[in-house]
């Protein structure tokens, strides 16, 4: 698991190591270095004879970079150091100096001027944006904004684009909530000190980081504490995911209640049938009209199309909440699910249908303009585009109103309960962006949370932290149908290439491939 700590508990974490004299600075430049070196030679490059430019504020953050590029001009790169502010780190800057980094401080009258900046920049092969790090908020400030902003433009325009190296993060996101509140020169590769940062994490401004590397710092973050945002890889999920025994039937096994589809949306039945059976579960119950009944049974005749007893519920993709009768139907189906206390999935239309309080064993799953509506329902009007630009802060805000797990569907997605870490997965390809892969996603979730739902309320008493292992599993979910969409899309093996194009159904034909590699 990949975890990310606020800025704030970074920098107490290093303070005690710092007053004791540990050399933070140095170890983190060190690996910095390293990190380029190699990011080097995955390209084809040597360090002798390569251009690097070092972009250089006045913080620490430009003190790793000048102590990083004092490495790098010792290992035989050509290294440029253009100073941005007229404070650049002191130690750093005599490093430097005394390694062959030849220092340009481009400042005039207090500006630096963008041409000159520019003109050292279009000589490297690398740019190491040290400008800021955990020490600056609120975007980039005039005048580095302006610099950062051309170069990004610059470099978008150039044939072969030089390779950028962000140190700690991106300069000017938000490091601690994600966001991209001004220019950002996006990474190829984020080499972050001592922790991971929740803005490298979480989208929008994570998509700017590019490879993350963390460098160990041994900082003495809070042992046991709780991150302020997770991601899960391939081997929590195998950790954490319900294998079957010997010992197992269909309903240790669970089983799984899908109420979707409508005579309008027939597929998102089948699909979410299918994301749920293809994950592997006991049995599905499914119930919808008889159309999409029909075609349920064409391809999963497993299916068992009468009402009983179920461990969880998937409840509304395909589910059309203007259709009187099937609103009633979903509305009923919700409030069987809550009181008889086990998980829920509450999809596309149920989104339009909640009761005014759920339980955190109730999992929202909007896409951002779902999310916006759905704020908009408890009093908070917030425009699609402005969840987009800060997907946590409104994921949270949304399980915050309502008690639900929120898990806000996107590139990245993000899951947020009321309190607890959040979880942000980038295991989708763009190619996922498809309809009905939501359907096939809220089937997955169904089949991993059936297996609990008996056991919900004894972990309940037992004092477990249902919060936490509900979101873990919704990430696991997320990590899964990813993994299926990367088979789907032919982008796993040694050498993928660009990928391929998928429908939903290729999602969840390839569902088993990817359970049983990540089981592997
Ligand atoms: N504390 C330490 O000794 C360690 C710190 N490390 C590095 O130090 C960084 C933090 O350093 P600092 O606390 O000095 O802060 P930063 O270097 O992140 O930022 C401070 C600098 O940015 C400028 N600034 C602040 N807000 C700005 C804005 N909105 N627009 C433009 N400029 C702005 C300030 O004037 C100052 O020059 C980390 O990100 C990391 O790279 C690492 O070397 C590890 C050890
Ligand atoms: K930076």
């Amino acid at each position: 698991m990949i975890r990310a700590w606020s800025s704030t508990e970074v920098v107490a974490a290093e303070r005690p190591m710092l007053d004791a004299g540990v050399p933070l600075m140095e170890q983190a430049a060190f690996a910095l270095a390293s990190h380029v070196t190699r990011a080097l030679r995955r390209a084809g490059h040597r360090v002798p004879g390569s251009v690097v430019l070092l972009l250089v504020g006045g913080g620490n953050n430009g003190g790793d970079a000048l102590h990083a590029g004092a490495h790098l001009a010792r290992r035989g790169a050509q290294v440029h150091a253009a100073l941005l502010t007229d404070r650049a780190h002191p130690e750093g800057l005599a490093a430097a100096r005394r390694s062959g980094v030849r220092v340009h401080q481009v400042l005039e009258d207090g500006v630096p001027p963008t041409e000159r900046v520019l003109g050292l920049a279009r000589r490297a092969g690398v740019w190491v944006d040290g400008v800021t790090g955990v020490g600056a908020g609120g975007g980039l400030r005039h005048p580095v904004a302006e610099v950062v902003r051309s170069l990004a433009a610059d470099r978008a325009g150039w044939p072969q684009e030089p390779m950028v190296v962000a140190v700690d993060v991106p300069s000017g996101i938000g490091v601690d909530d994600g966001t991209v509140p001004g220019p950002v020169l996006p990474a190829d590769m984020t080499v972050t000190m001592g922790a991971a940062k929740p803005g490298l994490l979480l989208p929008p401004a994570a998509e700017l980081a590019g490879r993350l590397e963390v460098v160990d710092l041994a900082l003495p973050l809070p042992a046991g504490g709780a991150p302020a945002v997770c991601r899960l890889t391939s081997a929590d999920v195998a950790d954490l995911w319900p294998r079957p025994t010997s010992s197992d039937h269909k309903y240790t096994r669970g089983v799984l209640g899908v109420l979707a589809g409508s005579t309008t949306f027939p597929g998102a039945a089948v699909l979410s049938v299918a994301g749920a059976v293809r994950t592997g579960l006991g049995m599905v119950r499914y119930l919808g009209p008889p159309g999409a009944t029909t075609l349920v049974h064409a391809r999963h005749p497993e299916v068992v199309a009468v009402p009983g007893r179920v461990q969880a519920w998937v409840i509304g993709p395909g589910v059309d909440a203007d259709d009187p009768g099937r609103a009633e139907q979903a509305q009923d189906a919700i409030e069987e699910a809550l009181a008889a206390g086990v998980p829920v999935v509450l999809d596309a239309g149920a989104l339009q249908l909640l009761p005014e309080d759920l339980p955190d064993s109730a999992v929202l799953t909007p896409h951002a303009g779902e999310l916006a509506t759905l704020l908009g329902s408890r009093g908070e009007a917030v425009t699609r585009d402005e969840v987009e630009a800060a997907p946590a802060r409104h994921a949270r805000l949304a399980a915050e109103l309502t008690g639900a797990m929120v898990l806000l569907k996107g590139a990245t997605t993000v899951v947020a309960g009321p309190t607890g870490p959040l979880y942000a997965q980038a295991d989708a390809p763009p190619w996922l962006a498809a309809a009905g892969a939501g359907d096939v996603l809220a089937g997955v979730l169904g089949a991993l949370l059936a297996p609990y739902g008996d056991r919900l309320q004894e972990l309940l008493d037992s004092g477990e932290d249902v919060t936490a292992g509900v979101a873990r599993l919704a990430a696991a979910a997320v990590v899964v149908h990813g993994e299926a969409a990367q088979h789907a899309a032919g982008l796993h093996g040694p050498d993928p290439g660009p990928g391929r194009p998928l429908s939903a159904g290729d999602v969840a034909d390839a569902l088993p491939t990817a359970v049983g590699q990540i089981l592997a």
